[in-house]
């Protein structure tokens, strides 16, 4: 690689100055006009795999922008180590491509169920990761069974994950979205805030005989969870009285023996997992184990099996075909070249509630990064956006109209299956009203109304004169918001683990050509630091004057108010 004052930038690539061109071109035409001209739009524009249907066709891509954006994922080899298809084998050959922490990254090989081999250091990871996979089956299975009993002889009822960021996300929101497949009489409850009010309020109703926490931490030094696990513990023991008894009701999830071993949890009840599992992809991990606990370990392993499913095809398929590289090459075009700053997530699925939140996570900490891989600072283009999104048709009655009629151009991608888990409910089939609110959003935000429709809707309801002319500019939608509509079958957790493992690749293709360390998270650490030199300073006698006049000025505030008990 070239020195830094040699390297190009990405904006300085050819096919960055041809997208840049094509953007002006089609910014003066609407998304109307592209599917007028071409009656096959959607055929040239959709991919499917498996059960999963992806339409892109809403989209203000030509197949010349798609090409381009191809091709601007295979050039760039004189900047960066790798091309995105080089960085993908990269990182599904176990190299160190974290390399700001100098590790593999290797969420894919949580769900290699198969024996293929995956190497580290020149270490076969397979095996370990299946063994820890058979050590969560019989576990999953104790609890489920019964066979597991608290304390004084009980049935486990209750399972408790503490955890944060990554060992909480990835568990809340699978387990919200296969809540179907829960065993009756078993609930899982999750507490990641260090806000008291998080453990107090998920322990209240519980009974200690008959509930069992997982202390889920990668590092286990976070400070939230540490503090939540002995708060729990303070709990536990007020009724178990017993320290012998926190064998039976405390088990850790965690990279970390020694820690754990500190904190009281026997080694035979820690579930390991390995420092090329980053945080925010761990739930296929030990992490995962309040999953399986919940919906069996089947299901479970279903889950692992949809998300192999979808890195083989990430690993297999030319970009052209290759639906994360789609995905993400697509959100890139709006990111960079169309200044959007943010991406809408809208599954039309209660069940998938979380989802949206969990890939903030995802997305962000993955994404939000400023300087390239070799250190370069970037200032000439934007990188990861920003993630959010709530499930329709709730959305629709908050934060629609923005999109619709806002001044920010906003990608949304809808995600629904064809088959709802619930259905006969009453007269109406909730299902269908539901997909007509997905089908017309998407049409809205793609057709828009003009000035002359709405002008004939207005006459038509009676309005004519000043008083239609008033109306007239607020009744008038621009469209040309595109859309990316992504539908499957049902949502079992094969599904899931494919759709989870498609927007994980789509991070990776976008870091990928930004040729950032989309595996690192630095950016956590500074507050973390400063909340450690601030703790003591709550405590300690008198005013504070080492910060800034706003932070001493809190700080103060807060002593001369704070009653501690
Ligand atoms: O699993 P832990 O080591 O407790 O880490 C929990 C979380 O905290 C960190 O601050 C990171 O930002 C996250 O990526 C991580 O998932």
């Amino acid at each position: 690689m070239p020195a830094t004052q040699d390297r190009p930038h990405a904006t300085q690539l050819p096919s960055w100055k041809k997208l840049s061109d094509q953007q002006k071109q089609l910014s003066s035409k609407h998304l109307r006009d592209l599917f007028a001209a071409d009656p096959k739009r959607f055929e040239k524009f959709h991919l499917q795999f498996h059960d999963l249907l992806f339409d892109f066709s809403k989209n203000i891509v030509t197949e010349e922008t798609l090409t381009t954006l191809f091709a601007l994922a295979r050039e760039a080899k004189d900047f960066k180590d790798y091309e995105v298809e080089e960085a993908r084998d990269a990182m599904f050959s176990g190299e160190k491509i974290n390399t700001t922490e100098d590790r593999a990254v290797l969420h894919i090989a949580l769900r290699n169920l198969t024996d293929r081999p995956i190497n580290v250091d020149g270490v076969n990871q397979t095996p370990e990761v299946h063994k820890v996979l058979k050590q969560m089956e019989r576990w999953t299975e104790q609890i489920r069974s019964g066979e597991w009993k608290g304390y004084t002889g009980k049935t486990i009822t209750d399972v408790v994950n503490i955890g944060i960021g990554g060992s909480d996300l990835g568990p809340v929101m699978v387990t919200e979205a296969l809540k179907s497949y829960a065993k009756e009489g078993l609930r899982v409850h999750f507490v990641s805030n260090i806000d008291g009010t998080h453990l107090v309020e998920a322990v209240k109703h519980l009974n200690a005989e008959t509930t069992v926490f997982i202390i889920a931490s990668k590092t286990f030094t976070t400070q939230e969870t540490i503090t939540n696990a002995k708060s729990a513990r303070t709990w536990f023991l007020s009724f178990a009285k017993d320290q012998s008894h926190v064998a039976k009701h405390f088990v850790a999830l965690s990279t970390n023996t020694e820690e754990v071993t500190k904190f009281g949890i026997a080694e035979e009840n820690m579930f390991g997992f390995w420092d090329w599992v980053g945080g925010r992809y761990s739930l296929w991990s030990a992490i995962g184990l309040s999953i399986a606990v919940y919906v069996g370990f089947d299901k479970f392993r279903e889950l692992l099996q949809g998300a192999h499913d979808m890195d083989e095809h990430f690993r297999t398929t030319p970009l052209e075909k290759n639906l994360p590289a789609v995905l993400g090459l697509i959100g890139l075009w709006y990111n960079n070249f169309w200044d959007a700053q943010t991406v809408a997530i809208l599954p039309y699925d209660q069940y998938l509630s979380r989802f949206a939140a969990y890939f903030q996570q995802g997305d962000m900490e993955s994404n939000g990064k400023s300087v390239t891989k070799a250190g370069d600072k970037i200032n000439d283009f934007s990188t990861g956006p920003i993630i959010w999104g709530e499930p329709g048709t709730n959305g629709q009655h908050a934060f629609y109209q923005l999109i619709h009629q806002g001044t920010k151009l906003i990608p949304a991608d809808f995600i629904a299956p064809i088959n709802s888990q619930n259905k006969d409910l009453g007269e109406d089939d909730h299902h269908t009203i539901l997909l007509s609110n997905f089908f017309a959003q998407t049409e809205a935000l793609m057709k828009g109304k003009t000035e002359e429709e709405a002008r004939a809707e207005l006459q038509k309801s009676g309005l004519s004169g000043e008083k239609l002319e008033k109306l007239l500019p607020h009744k008038v939608f621009a469209g040309n918001k595109p859309t990316n509509s992504i539908l499957f079958q049902k949502l079992e957790p094969r599904t899931l683990g494919r759709l989870i493992a498609l927007y994980e690749h789509k991070i990776f293709v976008q870091g990928a050509v930004w040729n950032i360390n989309s595996f690192d998270q630095w950016g956590v650490e500074l507050g973390k630091q400063l909340a450690k030199n601030i703790l003591p300073e709550l405590t300690s006698n008198g005013d504070i004057s080492t910060h800034d006049s706003s932070t001493n000025g809190l700080i103060n505030y807060f002593k001369a108010h704070y009653h501690r008990a």
